[in-house]
């Protein structure tokens, strides 16, 4: 299954009507060899694959989005309802497949594929299921898109991500989980509710899991540049922790309470990861909390290959670094034992 009809051959007699339609400039030069489109695919057309796509195009972020799905009907039911909007949207050539030849030559592949949770379940309990996924899905893709970078959203996503990594032969720096990029903003949007501002003037991190055991960077916070804590302390205003736990707590809810109204979530994971497909592509430099290779950073040394949340620095290589933020002992030691929770699952995959 490729596009739609072409309209291009309706002529008769199967006439390329785009040959007769234009009178062509004699003698123009041929496309720029520098101008190269960009590709994105999406593996996975559910409802966090299809909230993610229709983001990249509204976004205009790429010349072609692939999609690919083990579904053949729902795929091309999704393809063409895209198709169909393309009067409304920048141009993006827009195809979809069962069959990975239609990611080739991806600059990024975007993996939503696999079971998700029902309500109450733990990301956690998905792993065996999306494992034995995605050991079908990466060696394709990789095959097809050498070049590519992973950008995994599957969960669990820290797990997948090492997954990914060990499936694909990638170097580390381009096999990336979408990670607490999503949980960050949740945060962000609760601190910004609280304070009656703008989300996009607060800064704040989540790291570590994307999960139960994920770690709130108090000490990130800042508000139009101004230390949150800190000022609080410096204007001898008392806070509470519990209130601070209370925030933290909200963000670990915030997806079993969408799952158990809506059944799924989308919207956010479909901007968080058009997010990062932006800073990618277009090599914005920007920094995002994402699952990445770990070892090194932050103490966490424990011997294993661990993927989790921690302030990337993102472009079109993929991960240039991870920034040092201060932690307080109480933060970094969290940290730690989100690695070890992450660390202890990995270590009955057996890769
Ligand atoms: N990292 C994050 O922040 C988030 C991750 N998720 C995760 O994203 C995943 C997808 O969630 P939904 O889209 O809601 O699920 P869904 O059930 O709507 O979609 C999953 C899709 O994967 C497809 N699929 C299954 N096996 C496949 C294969 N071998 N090859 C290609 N496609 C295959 C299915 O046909 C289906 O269309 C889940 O694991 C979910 O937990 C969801 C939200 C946020
Ligand atoms: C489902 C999930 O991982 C989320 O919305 O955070």
């Amino acid at each position: 299954m490729q596009k739609s009809a072409s309209t291009s051959s309706l002529g008769p007699g199967g006439l390329d009507l785009s040959q007769v339609f234009f009178k062509l400039i004699p003698n123009s030069a041929p496309p720029s060899s520098t101008s190269r489109s960009t590709k994105i695919s999406v593996i996975g057309a559910g409802n966090v694959g299809m909230a993610i796509a229709q983001t990249i195009l509204t976004q205009d972020l790429v010349d072609e989005l692939a999609l690919v799905d083990a579904k053949p009907d729902k795929l091309r039911g999704e393809m063409l309802d895209l198709q169909h909007a393309a009067a409304f949207l920048p141009r993006t050539k827009i195809l979809a497949s069962v069959d990975y030849s239609a990611t080739v030559g991806s600059d990024l592949c975007i993996v939503t594929a696999g079971a998700r949770q029902v309500a109450g379940e733990s990301r956690l309990n998905l792993l065996q299921r999306n494992v034995a996924l995605f050991r079908d899905i990466i060696p394709p893709l990789v095959k097809y898109s050498p070049e590519c970078i992973l950008l995994i959203v599957s969960n669990p996503v820290d797990v997948l991500t090492y997954v990914a990594w060990k499936l694909s032969g990638l170097p580390s720096n381009r096999v990336v989980g979408s990670g607490t990029n999503l949980d960050s903003s949740r945060f962000r949007f609760l601190i910004a509710d609280h304070l009656d501002v703008n989300a996009q003037d607060v800064q704040a991190y989540i790291v570590g899991e994307h999960g139960d055991s994920s770690v709130a960077l108090w000490s990130s916070i800042s508000v139009g540049g101004v230390p949150v804590l800190s000022f609080l302390k410096k204007q001898h205003i008392a806070y509470e922790k519990e209130t601070l736990e209370k925030i933290h707590k909200a963000v670990v809810d915030s997806a079993y309470e969408v799952i158990c109204l809506k059944g799924y979530t989308s919207w956010a994971i479909g901007y968080s990861a058009a997010n990062l497909a932006r800073s990618i592509l277009r090599d914005q430099r920007k920094i995002h909390p994402v699952s990445v290779l770990a070892k090194g950073f932050y103490g966490i040394n424990s011997g294993d290959d661990v993927f989790l949340s921690l302030p990337a620095l993102l472009g079109r290589g993929g991960v240039l670094g991870v920034t040092d933020v201060h932690l307080t002992e109480e933060e970094a030691a969290r940290l730690r034992e989100s690695a070890k929770t992450i660390s202890e699952v990995q270590n009955q995959l057996g890769l």
